[in-house]
């Protein structure tokens, strides 16, 4: 009868696998004056979320996965993103580096933060633009593998919208659109670890997922040729693959991690509020403080394998993914500025192949005499060909190996070398040298959320959260 004023609250609400929903709740009452005061109050609180995106530019690959990125944001992202009052300009690729190039001509600085609608790869594509940018603008030269490269604060966004889609997956704890736009209205802030890959003194490419040589390499390269597969390319290229059974002779060089209190065969893996991690965003800031009086880098150990090689993987997370939910190295962390060194010797088919299903169960697949895994802060790679023609692996900045490949007689050219699989884009050269830079970038993501015991009780108490 009484005429009734009402106000409705968006919140997230978390369910099951660290899924997260938006859900609303309207309030009413009979007092017009009481109905404004908490509007009034509640934009007010609002207001004060300093870390909340306001303006954000998106990228959307329309080809990327099972194509679905633009329906994707359309249906599922954009009505929340203006729901929460974020404006947004938005490009959708129209090539491979468009998102890239465009980075370097925008100005960055008016947005909050860098929305990629994509898989792996065009993720990648949205970090390279980006960081690329800020060197750029900063003066820093990305050719020279010793240069302290300039934090980006502008934080990135990943819609899955992918064929892997293993960085959203490992930095939130699920591939979903939905939970992925909802990190991004609160403003979450994950601090991310870059890899930067050189050959002789000349940039390649940044890395924060797998830099895999061998069975990954080999997998992607053939895997390309197969797009039109989406996402199946990987399962046909991977068993291809695991039956041709190819090895690579080659050395590798590398400087442990000191500085970081884990290691990979840790039980415990990197969540929320991980306190190894905090130790490394410590002593990154202390370093900043005291950067006149650095200490040498390059003075410290250097260890190196010869061997024969299924796989050398080094990663910089966990790389779980829906395919393997722990990943290649489960107890990996996303920002303590080291990367785990995983090598996998030559062996059986048999035992290749035990090692590969323990990625998908609960065994340690680090348990087995063929498999090391080192935790560094950067290393070298050089193949066996590569080495017949040039002597030490520690100089390889001096030399040019690159055109030993292709001055290289046919005849041999089968025994060659794999590729690299650079978070899911093939590099040019075999012989590599990368380094970590501790928490180089952030994304809007806050790690992965230690599992509730009670999920019943948990979604109806402290779980939810304003928009
Ligand atoms: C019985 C056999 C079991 C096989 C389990 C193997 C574990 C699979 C672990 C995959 C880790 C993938 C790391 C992520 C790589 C992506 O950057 C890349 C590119 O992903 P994108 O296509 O851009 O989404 N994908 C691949 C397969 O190379
Ligand atoms: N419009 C486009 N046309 C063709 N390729 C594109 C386009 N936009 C982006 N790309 C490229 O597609 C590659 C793969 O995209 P990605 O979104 O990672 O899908 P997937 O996970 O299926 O590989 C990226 O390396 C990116 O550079
Ligand atoms: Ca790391």
């Amino acid at each position: 009868m009484t005429k009734l004023h009402a106000f409705t609250v968006y919140y997230v609400k978390k369910a099951r696998n660290h899924r997260w929903r938006c859900s609303d709740v309207t309030f009413w009452c009979v007092d017009e004056h009481l109905c404004n005061q908490w509007i009034q109050a509640l934009k007010e609180l609002l207001e004060m979320q300093k870390s909340r995106p306001k303006q954000l530019l998106v990228y959307i690959n329309p080809y990327g996965g099972k194509r679905q990125g633009k329906r994707i944001y359309e249906q599922k992202v954009a009505p929340l993103f203006s729901l929460a009052s974020i404006s947004t300009d938005v490009v959708i690729t129209e090539h491979a580096n468009h998102a890239k190039d465009n980075l370097f001509e925008v100005n960055i600085y008016k947005y909050d933060g860098v929305v990629c609608v994509g898989g792996d790869g065009m993720f990648s594509e949205v970090m390279h633009g980006l960081i690329g940018r800020i060197q750029k603008d900063s003066g820093i030269d990305q050719n020279n593998p010793k240069a302290s490269l300039v934090q980006c604060n502008i934080r990135i966004g990943i819609i899955p919208a992918g064929s892997t889609d293993c960085i959203c997956y490992s930095t939130v704890g699920i591939s979903d659109p939905v939970t992925s736009a909802l990190h991004i209205i609160v403003g979450d802030c994950q601090p991310l670890d870059v890899s930067s890959v050189h050959h002789n003194n000349m940039f390649l490419k940044y890395s924060v997922s797998l830099l895999g040589y061998g069975f990954y390499g080999d997998i992607l390269k053939d895997s390309e040729k197969k797009r039109w597969m989406g996402p199946m390319r990987y399962d046909y290229s991977g068993f291809k693959t695991f039956l041709s059974h190819h090895y690579y002779e080659g050395t590798i060089a590398y400087q442990p991690a000191k500085h970081t209190l884990g290691s990979p065969r840790d039980k415990d893996s990197c969540r929320t509020g991980c306190y190894i991690c905090k130790k490394s965003e410590q002593q990154l800031a202390e370093q900043h403080k005291d950067c006149g009086l650095k200490h040498e880098e390059g003075e410290e150990e250097w260890k190196v394998i010869k061997g024969k090689f299924l796989a050398i993987n080094a990663v910089n997370m966990s790389c779980a993914c829906p395919r393997s939910p722990k990943g290649l190295s489960p107890a990996a962390h996303l920002a303590d500025g080291s990367a785990d060194l995983i090598l996998v010797r030559k062996c059986s088919r048999f035992d290749f192949l035990r090692y590969l299903v323990r990625h998908t169960n609960q065994d340690d697949q680090f348990d087995f005499p063929f498999v090391d895994v080192y935790r560094v802060k950067s290393f070298q790679f050089t193949s066996k060909l590569s080495e017949d023609n040039e002597s030490n692996v520690m100089d390889i900045g001096k030399k040019r190996f690159g055109q030993f490949c292709r001055d290289h007689p046919a005849c041999c050219c089968n025994i060659v070398n794999s590729t690299w699989n650079c978070d899911g884009e093939t590099l040019d050269s075999s012989a590599i040298e990368v380094r970590v830079h501790c928490q180089l970038m952030k994304l809007f993501a806050r790690g992965i959320e230690e599992n509730c015991k009670d999920e019943a009780a948990y979604s109806q108490n402290s779980a939810e959260q304003l928009l």
